[in-house]
């Protein structure tokens, strides 16, 4: 497989509180791939400390054949790794227009052909440029989130960091931005990483996964063995019980 995001024994301590406990993961180009684990386990702060905004005391992090250490990122780094968040109302300036938040990028990037970008990104996550001039305050959480994550695929990356990007939506919502998630990664080769309490969400979406608990990986499988139950941790098959999405046969 060619890795395309190797973490490598990340080290992230809040005064103290040891949030992430030499963390690895190794996730393959165009690979879809889970951290599940109940809340506090870590999950969020190793998404953060990937993408820069939390420090790592410790470990190494490589990002398509560049490593870089603690906090030091380039500028093609902020290009090729972008985040979505679980709160697209907490995401998105209320009085920017849909076009200033997606120009915001393409600007801080030096990037040509805005306005044939911010018409392909619209249209890509479904909205179309009839939605350009809206303020976000006046969109639906859906559309809100289908907004940044067209401002995360705007800059082309290679990799996006999902932190429940879909937890605060309405289920019927859910699926919408899942399957529009799916068709950029197959339509774009991008590489995901993403968190979810839900394990219907990760069984549907990923090819791998971690399974957290307390700043430290304690399992790791396929998506198969999600299915199949093949898991040796007590603690996972607790947290397949305690997922409501995942369905039971
Ligand atoms: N900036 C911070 N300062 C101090 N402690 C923090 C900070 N960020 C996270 N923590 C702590 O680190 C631990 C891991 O938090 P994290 O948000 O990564 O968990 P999580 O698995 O994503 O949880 P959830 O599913 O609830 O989002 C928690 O105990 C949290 O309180």
């Amino acid at each position: 497989m060619t890795v395309v995001l190797s973490a490598k024994d990340i080290v992230v301590d809040f005064d103290g509180y040891l949030a992430l406990d030499r963390v690895s993961i190794e996730v393959a180009k165009g690979e879809s791939f889970g951290l599940v684990g109940e809340s506090g386990s870590g999950k969020s702060t190793l998404l953060r400390a990937i993408a820069g905004l939390n420090h790592f005391e410790e470990g190494a992090l490589m990002v398509d054949g560049r490593t870089y250490s603690r906090k030091s990122r380039d500028k093609s780094f902020y290009r090729d790794v972008q985040m979505v968040f679980q709160d697209p109302y907490g995401s998105l300036h209320p009085r920017q227009t849909v076009d200033a938040i997606l120009l915001e990028p393409l600007v801080i990037h030096g990037v040509d052909n805005k306005e044939a970008r911010i018409a392909r990104a619209l249209d890509e996550v479904g909205l179309g440029t009839g939605f350009r001039f809206r303020y976000s305050h006046q969109l639906s959480g859906g559309q809100r989130q289908r907004i940044a994550i067209a401002r995360a695929l705007i800059l082309e990356p290679k990799i996006l960091l999902l932190d429940e990007p879909t937890s605060a939506l309405d289920a019927s919502i859910q699926a919408e931005i899942l399957n529009l998630l799916e068709q950029a990664r197959k339509d774009r080769n991008l590489t995901f990483v993403m968190v979810s309490h839900d394990l219907g969400v990760i069984s549907h979406m990923c090819d791998r996964l971690a399974v957290m608990k307390s700043g430290k990986i304690v399992e790791s499988m396929d998506v198969h063995q999600l299915e199949t139950r093949e898991f040796s941790a007590d603690y996972t098959r607790q947290l397949m019980v305690a997922s409501e999405g995942f369905r039971r046969d």
